[in-house]
């Protein structure tokens, strides 16, 4: 991998908001991964016949390819990679304890973690997410290992130790003082690699796994070393009993991070299906965002999460894949879901619910960027920002969008939206040609 000067030229899309997708013919000019200069394409002749990209390889696009921004995984559990696709018979408390845990605790073999993990982020980079938060298991060793595996294939990567220290049947937590030592000594290794890309995350798993004194521990370590925070919060209907019986002060589940200082302007929670009105003012007040799961709000039966609610409730949202409660590691598929789950909603009578697919592509990219606090780096192509990007070919060798010549419009404006728009409900990683993160070339079909 080697960073090299290079000129886009082509069709290139981005969003700037929920409702304004960019989608022009131009150039963007990338230096040591960082985008320095863009614009029209009349623009780009000008400054190329005066020299001005004499240092730079010219990459020019055909006009069945465009650049978009990497694609964004708010949320999703390395360690249950080999279980994707299995196991989906049952609720998240039992199917946690049936098919989870035991094998989340595996990962105290290194060896097997470094192997799983190393297939992970590969899976991803090859489709699209240039960029994961991602939950690790238990262990500081396995979970290490997932950090070394985005280290070594160039993934921008948020990552957490798991912390549990609520007894379960697979005997899978740890003593209260051990759990906070660790998580300690994650962070301090973590950031001891002083890699640019990947930073640790302070992961209570749930308010279910975690007792309030553990919750409190992890927020002053949060608040240390400034990290992240990521967990989960009012999935399941059966979740929310309990956690509301066992802390019985609290009104709501969101109280209960609340009182336990989780909830700051570095904290993503996922999924918040079943949030209440007054969570719905409580989450945004503390500047928390949500990752939004619709695969596996759907394969655990947890619920249909009315995204536009917590969108209008001026809540940051992004999208999560949520392997392995999700069965699909592809953010494509999370934007498919999110668009049909929204729908179902505003069929049932919630008007105005459904997301289209320019909004949910928005949410893929840098609304995934801003929920992870990460959009003054990534998430559009704004001057400045690092260049993570995805090359699609819409007609690529392989690619299962056929093309029918002669009827698609033949308007430039028109077209390129068709093209985007096609790769949006039809394209896959075959589709996926190119792949940057920091403007380092990190999967080539080309
Ligand atoms: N979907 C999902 N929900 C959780 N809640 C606590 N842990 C998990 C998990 O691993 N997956
Ligand atoms: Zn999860």
């Amino acid at each position: 991998m080697t960073s090299k000067n290079i000129v886009f030229v082509g069709i290139i899309a981005s969003s700037s908001s929920l409702n304004k997708l960019d989608i022009n013919s131009g150039y963007i000019a990338v230096q040591h991964g960082k985008i320095v200069k863009k614009g029209s394409t009349d623009e780009f002749v000008k400054f190329e016949k005066a020299g001005e990209f004499s240092s730079y390889k010219i990459m020019k696009l055909s006009r069945n390819q465009f650049i978009i921004p990497g694609f964004v995984d708010c949320h999703t559990h390395a360690p249950q990679f080999p279980n994707i696709g299995l196991g989906l018979d049952r609720p998240l408390l039992e199917w946690l304890a049936k098919y989870t845990f035991p094998l989340e605790k595996k990962y105290s073999d290194t060896e097997f973690a470094a192997k799983v993990y190393d297939q992970v982020v590969q899976r991803l980079l090859t489709n699209g997410t240039t960029t994961a938060c991602y939950f690790g298991s238990l262990h500081v060793e396995g979970t290490l290992e997932l950090v070394k595996s985005a280290i070594k294939h160039h993934q921008r990567a948020l990552i957490g130790k798991v912390s549990m220290n609520k007894e379960n049947d697979a005997g899978y937590y740890n003593e209260t003082k051990k759990e906070l030592t660790d998580v300690e000594e994650f962070i301090k290794t973590v950031i001891s690699y002083q890699n640019e890309l990947v930073e640790p995350v302070v992961t209570p798993r749930f308010a279910v796994s975690c007792d309030k004194e553990l919750m409190e521990g992890l927020s002053k370590i949060a608040k240390q070393y400034d990290c992240r925070i990521q967990s989960h919060i009012s999935e399941n209907l059966s979740e929310i009993e309990y956690v509301l019986q066992t802390n019985p002060k609290c009104k709501t589940y969101g109280d209960v991070y609340d009182e336990s200082g989780i909830f700051t302007d570095k904290c993503i929670m996922a999924h918040a299906v079943h949030l209440t009105d007054e969570e719905l003012t409580l989450l945004p007040s503390r500047g928390v965002s949500v990752a939004h799961c619709p695969a596996s709000n759907t394969r655990l039966k947890s619920g249909l999460c009315p995204v536009r609610r917590i969108i209008n409730a001026n809540i940051t949202v992004g999208l999560g894949t949520d392997v392995s409660g999700g069965d699909n590691a592809s953010i494509l598929d999370a934007i498919r879901r999110t668009m049909d789950i929204s729908m179902c909603l505003e069929m049932q009578g919630s008007p105005n619910y459904a997301l289209n697919w320019k909004e949910a592509f928005y949410l893929a990219t840098l609304g995934g960027a801003k929920a992870l606090n990460l959009d003054h780096k990534i998430g559009n192509f704004d001057v400045g920002k690092d260049f993570d990007a995805l090359l699609v070919d819409v007609y690529s060798k392989g690619s299962q969008i056929d093309e029918y010549e002669g009827a698609l419009p033949t308007t430039s404006e028109e077209y390129v939206v068709d093209l985007l728009q096609k790769f949006v409900f039809l394209g896959d990683d075959r589709n996926i040609v190119q792949v940057y993160v920091k403007g380092e070339l990190v999967k080539n079909l080309l």
